[in-house]
């Protein structure tokens, strides 16, 4: 994946240093991050991620628009500005999808964006929305804004013919819950979308809940972590707002409304007495001066003013500022997704999937590893050196399947079977898997290892995900570290 995503006009000089922090002065911000972290955990208003996935063309955006309008997030002028520019260009149905396009802010700030970041608040979440593109094409970023999430909202479109158009074998359904799951996300809520399209049926709705149900629970989320609601995102139908009287919605649905489901979002444990872990998913110019970028803390504060290394390499760079949506931040703690400004530093060696790391405490660096997978439903079995494109978090890099260790019993995980000489689709397995070099210059190229830790370490720097062809054939987590 692109490392830098800067113009090719932004200067490219070392940037002046900002001053560092004496030590205590860091450890004395530390101390005050994690009280306050302490207090929002039982606060009023907790914070947490959602991503938006499901089938190209489910409304995704336009429910995210709809919502980020009957939230407060988004002006009245805004919206007819929406509306005007959409109907300008003959695209009057995507007005409320406008405001997740990111074409202008890419334009402005110079950077490629593929997922659209967003804040919404309800009455006791702060939701960091990920807007994941549906098309096939762009499932790695996809996969970067899911690894990234503590939640999952999947779209669904009910109008007959496209629901099964998105769940049948090839549609992006089954492989983005498959994804999310695997990606460490455990809760979900299913929206029915585009119910004006089918006359509000009732038989409709519980017939895609129906046939959604069962492939939820084999994937892996537990019923109880899985709400579905029927809505119309164009028509702001049971968004914030219980269907009104006129509604045929309101004769058989009295159940909560999609913001009632969000407010209920339950925000994991953060790991904030870990190791800081910061991946880094996209670089671009920052807001005033600097360099910035933006990701997920997987672990431990980061803060202004402290010098971290950039792993790999030998680099390091002094965090200036962070902010998130526009806000100035200041600290970020586990499980927050924000951008960090950094100073005295080269951008050339910020490249997306470093991690920024407290030196002292840096992320192993490996070319080989075990891991703990589950082959997805696939056509052609997987063989010893099988050639694959891993990925883990923002980055991916070719690599191998360079040994099979042992098939497992998916329930418990015991081992049914040493030394299988193939996984088929379904099985659970325990595998080596190797990093290849990118280029072909002979057997002396060798692959440049990556950062990444053990699952029981560290959650979410220990999940990876496995490709082949443009499909995703399995995903897992990080057993043991060998080279
Ligand atoms: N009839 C009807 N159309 C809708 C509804 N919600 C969205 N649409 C339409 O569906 C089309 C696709 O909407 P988007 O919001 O762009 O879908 P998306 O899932 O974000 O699409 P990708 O990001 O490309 O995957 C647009 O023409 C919308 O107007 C709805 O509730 N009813």
């Amino acid at each position: 994946m692109a490392g830098l995503n800067l113009n090719d006009d932004a200067p490219m000089d070392v940037i002046p240093e900002e001053p560092v922090k004496p030590p205590a002065a860091i450890e004395k911000l530390i101390e005050e991050a994690k009280a306050t972290l302490i207090a929002q955990e039982n606060g009023e208003k907790r914070s947490l991620s959602m991503v938006v996935v499901g089938h190209v063309d489910a409304g995704k955006s336009t429910m995210m628009g709809r919502l980020l309008y009957e939230l407060g997030r988004m002006d009245e002028k805004k919206r007819v500005a929406n509306e005007r520019g959409s109907a300008k260009v003959g695209k009057s149905s995507f007005s409320w999808a406008w405001e997740l396009d990111g074409t202008q802010e890419e334009r402005e700030r110079g950077i490629t964006m593929d997922i659209a970041l967003q804040t919404l608040n309800t009455p006791h979440r702060v939701i960091t929305i990920l807007d994941a593109p549906g098309h096939r094409d762009f499932i790695p970023n996809m996969i970067s804004g899911a690894s990234q999430a503590d939640s999952a909202l999947l779209v669904v479109d009910a109008a007959v013919g496209e629901f099964e158009a998105g769940f049948e074998r090839g549609g992006q359904t089954r492989e983005h819950l498959l994804l999310v799951r695997s990606l460490g996300v455990t809760q979900v809520i299913v929206a029915v979308n585009k119910l004006d399209q089918v006359e509000w049926s009732k038989s409709r709705y519980d017939e895609i809940c129906n046939l959604l149900k069962p492939f939820l629970a084999q994937s892996g989320f537990h019923p109880t972590k899985t709400q579905f609601v029927p809505v119309a995102a164009m028509e702001g139908i049971n968004l914030s707002q219980p269907p009104p009287a006129a509604s045929p919605l309101h004769s058989w649905y009295k159940g909560p409304t999609l913001v009632d489901l969000l407010d209920a979002l339950e925000p994991p444990t953060r790991d904030i007495n870990a190791p800081l872990r910061f991946p880094i998913s996209n670089v671009f110019k920052g807001a005033t001066s600097g360099i910035a970028v933006s990701g997920r803390v997987c672990g431990g504060i980061i803060v202004p003013g402290e010098r971290l290394r950039i792993v790999p390499g030998d680099e390091s760079a002094v965090v200036k500022a962070i902010d998130s949506d526009g806000d100035s931040l200041p600290w970020a703690g586990a499980g927050s997704n924000v951008n960090v400004t950094l100073t005295g530093v080269d951008p050339i060696s910020l490249n997306v999937g470093s991690v920024l790391c407290r030196e002292g405490q840096t992320v192993p660096l490996v070319s080989s590893f075990t891991a703990k997978i589950i082959v997805f439903d696939i056509q052609i079995p997987i063989t010893a050196g099988t050639s694959v494109e891993l990925f883990h978090h923002s980055r991916d890099v070719p690599a191998s399947i360079s040994r099979l260790i042992s098939v497992l019993d998916r329930s418990n995980g015991s081992v049914i079977k040493n030394k299988p000489r193939v996984l088929t689709k379904n099985m659970s397995a325990e595998v080596e898997v190797s990093l290849r070099s990118s280029t072909y210059s002979g057997p002396a190229s060798r692959a440049l290892p990556i950062p990444l830790e053990p699952f029981s370490v560290n959650k979410e720097m220990g999940r990876i995900l496995i490709r082949r062809g443009g499909e995703t054939i399995g995903a897992g987590v990080v057993l043991e570290l060998l080279t």
